[in-house]
């Protein structure tokens, strides 16, 4: 079984979860998978898109179907990129450039983790452009001003501040079996505290790093560090959506895949509400996507792109490179085809009326 033979992201995710069992600890499949307390965000996000339903228009001349479209003035050749998460080295040995080769050919968008296995400078290089640079903030801030402006000088296009783990979530399945890595895996781009493999091994390690103190006062301290455009991902209400648009920073909606607090609203619930306070910032999505009609979703609800979390993490291990390629291939033909379905043929006209709330 290859990518290609895979139908759907269900079969890329079965093989996925195969090869990193052959490849990889089972640690790092618990460290894929899980998610925070009794995992019920983690299992709803997998639902919660199906609670809105699709009213098509028919008779509408879908012979040609247009998913192009734009984030941050990036032509993209439909609103499907890549989320940030941590060691792709875990997945398949080119890790991270994997991705960010898969996503550059596809005309899409890759987020970059702070804890990524390859360095800045590879991805940027493997990704043309076409990347995010994730931030995690560190109580030291100079490590953190450092690694934006390398990301800068790499041609990062965006700045994500993820703001919903300024502690990380109670993941039980990696507290009883904590994740072993591999000889050889590096975190380059973490500052220096991050040597001891053993240390790694620890969620607390990941705490020490975490700057619990972080607040809106710090986007001020961003915005002197650097002139890229600024995405805060983890918002979930109307409330810090307004903020977020008076601080000047665009939004990404996420339960973080349902791994830090459990019990979050899933981001279908109120992506309506987060779009209507953003005025004229952009707002993007994750959680739960699996499906073009999900993404279709989303596109109705306001949001301007969607990222995959862990469907690119299984075309990775699936594949490499080939395999991210299959996953972002499949879920934009499956788009298409729910477009037509649904009588649109440009992103433009995807809007609330498509859908209705299942009883
Ligand atoms: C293994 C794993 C590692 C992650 N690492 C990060 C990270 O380093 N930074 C971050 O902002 N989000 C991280 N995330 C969260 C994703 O960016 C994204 O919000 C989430 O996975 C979306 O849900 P989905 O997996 O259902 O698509 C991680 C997610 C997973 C599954
Ligand atoms: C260390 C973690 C907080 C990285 C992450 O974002 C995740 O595993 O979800």
């Amino acid at each position: 079984m290859t990518p290609e033979d895979c139908l759907n992201l269900h079969e890329l995710e079965a093989l996925g979860r195969a090869e990193l069992l052959k490849a990889a600890h089972p640690s790092v499949l618990d460290y894929y998978l899980g998610g925070a307390g009794d995992e019920r965000t983690l299992r709803e996000n997998r639902s919660a898109w199906a609670q809105w339903r699709l009213r098509p228009r028919m008779l509408a001349d879908v012979s040609s179907v247009d998913t192009a479209t734009e984030v941050l003035g990036l032509p993209l050749s439909s609103p499907i990129a890549v989320a940030p998460s941590a060691m792709h080295g875990l997945a398949h040995p080119e890790g991270e450039c994997a991705v960010a080769a898969a996503a550059a050919a596809a005309g899409s968008l890759m987020t970059l983790s702070t804890l990524s296995t390859r360095t800045l400078e590879e991805v940027g290089t493997a990704a043309g452009g076409r990347w995010w640079f994730q931030l995690y903030l560190y109580r030291d801030r100079e490590v953190s001003r450092a690694l934006i402006q390398r990301a800068q000088a790499a041609g990062a296009r965006a700045l994500v501040l993820t703001v919903d783990a300024p502690v990380v979530g109670r993941r039980e399945a990696m507290l009883r079996r904590p994740l072993v890595l591999p000889a050889g895996l590096e975190l380059p781009n973490v500052g220096p505290r991050t040597t001891g493999q053993e240390s790694l091994t620890h969620l607390a390690y990941f705490d020490s790093l975490m700057d619990m103190t972080l607040s809106w006062r710090d986007l001020e301290w961003l915005r002197g560090v650097t002139d890229l455009p600024l995405v805060l991902k983890g918002i979930l209400t109307a409330e810090d959506a307004a903020l977020a648009r008076e601080h000047g920073a665009h939004i990404w909606v996420s339960n973080h895949g349902g791994r830090q607090l459990d019990g979050a609203v899933t981001a279908p619930e109120v992506l309506g509400e987060v779009v209507a306070a953003a005025g004229d910032r952009e707002v993007y999505v994750d959680g739960g996507v699996t499906r073009g009609g999900d993404v279709l979703r989303a596109l109705a609800l306001g949001a301007r792109a969607v990222f995959l979390g862990r469907a690119a993490l299984w075309g990775l291990a699936a594949g490499g490179q080939a395999g991210v390629a299959r996953t972002l291939q499949l879920l934009e033909e499956e788009l298409v085809l729910d477009m037509a379905l649904c009588g649109k043929t440009a992103l433009s006209q995807l809007g609330p009326d498509l859908l209705r709330r299942a009883p």
